[in-house]
């Protein structure tokens, strides 16, 4: 497991991503930029991020024909990024061409970026995945069948919830990483996630890594909460 928490910086502008950072200058952070902060600011804030320092995961969730995905990875392989995902029912046949693009386009080919697929969202509900996706599996067999699929594909790792890591990593490799979203510190308000775990319970059920937004981004005292998640999962 990473001991750092990996913080998800969803906010719209330069502005308050560079303002929220500043309150960790001290730290060495692992944050996660999504397509918020992606689609409105483009390559710029993630080499500014970078400057600083930080690891940064590229969440932008890439689902696309082949072509298009292999093409659009090999240009975003060229930031200096450690970590960038794609949907997994994108299907093998786009995962691998996203490896492909990842491997052609990194300036330094002994260093890759991580590339993970996420299965089922942690905003996914069984019934929802049941009644809207059709898919009659339990959510448990959806997201093991997608991660089979990922390892298969010759990726790093899945995005997952914490309650399927352990399973994940049963019927794949101890060193496929599981990232998981929907940390909720215990009374934390749980918002739009369902499949929610907290920091504790995440280390528990072998996470590899979390990835942690509102709890910490919306707190009064941001560098408080993330010291006290940080703590919580690394199992003390
Ligand atoms: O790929 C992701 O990072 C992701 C996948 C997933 O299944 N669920 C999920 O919440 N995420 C991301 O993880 C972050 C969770 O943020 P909070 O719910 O605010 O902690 C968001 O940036 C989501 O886009």
């Amino acid at each position: 497991m990473n001991t750092k928490p990996m913080i998800a910086l969803d906010f719209s502008t330069a502005e308050e991503t560079k303002t929220f950072l500043t309150l960790f200058k001290d730290e060495e952070l692992y944050v996660k930029l999504g397509m918020e902060l992606y689609y409105q600011n483009g390559p710029e804030i993630v080499k500014w991020v970078k400057n600083l320092g930080h690891e940064i995961f590229l969440d932008l969730k890439l689902h696309d024909i082949p072509n298009t995905v292999y093409r659009a990875m090999k240009g975003l392989a060229a930031l200096d990024i450690d970590m960038i995902n794609v949907h997994a029912s994108g299907g093998s046949q786009m995962m691998k061409a996203a490896k492909e693009g990842i491997m052609e386009g990194t300036p330094n080919k002994s260093n890759l970026p991580k590339l993970i697929a996420v299965t089922q969202l942690t905003s996914t509900t069984e019934e929802a995945m049941r009644n809207e996706q059709l898919i009659q599996a339990s959510l448990m067999d959806s997201v093991l069948h997608y991660a089979k699929n990922t390892c298969e594909a010759g990726l790093d790792g899945v995005v997952c919830s914490a309650w399927e890591a352990a399973k994940i990593k049963e019927i794949t490799s101890s060193d496929f990483l599981c990232v998981t979203p929907g940390i909720r510190p215990a009374g934390a308000s749980i918002g739009d996630q369902q499949r929610v775990a907290t920091p504790q319970k995440a280390h528990e059920m072998g996470s590899s890594y979390i990835v942690v937004g509102r709890p910490i981004t919306q707190a009064s005292n941001p560098v408080e909460v993330y010291q006290s998640i940080k703590r919580q999962w690394n199992g003390e």
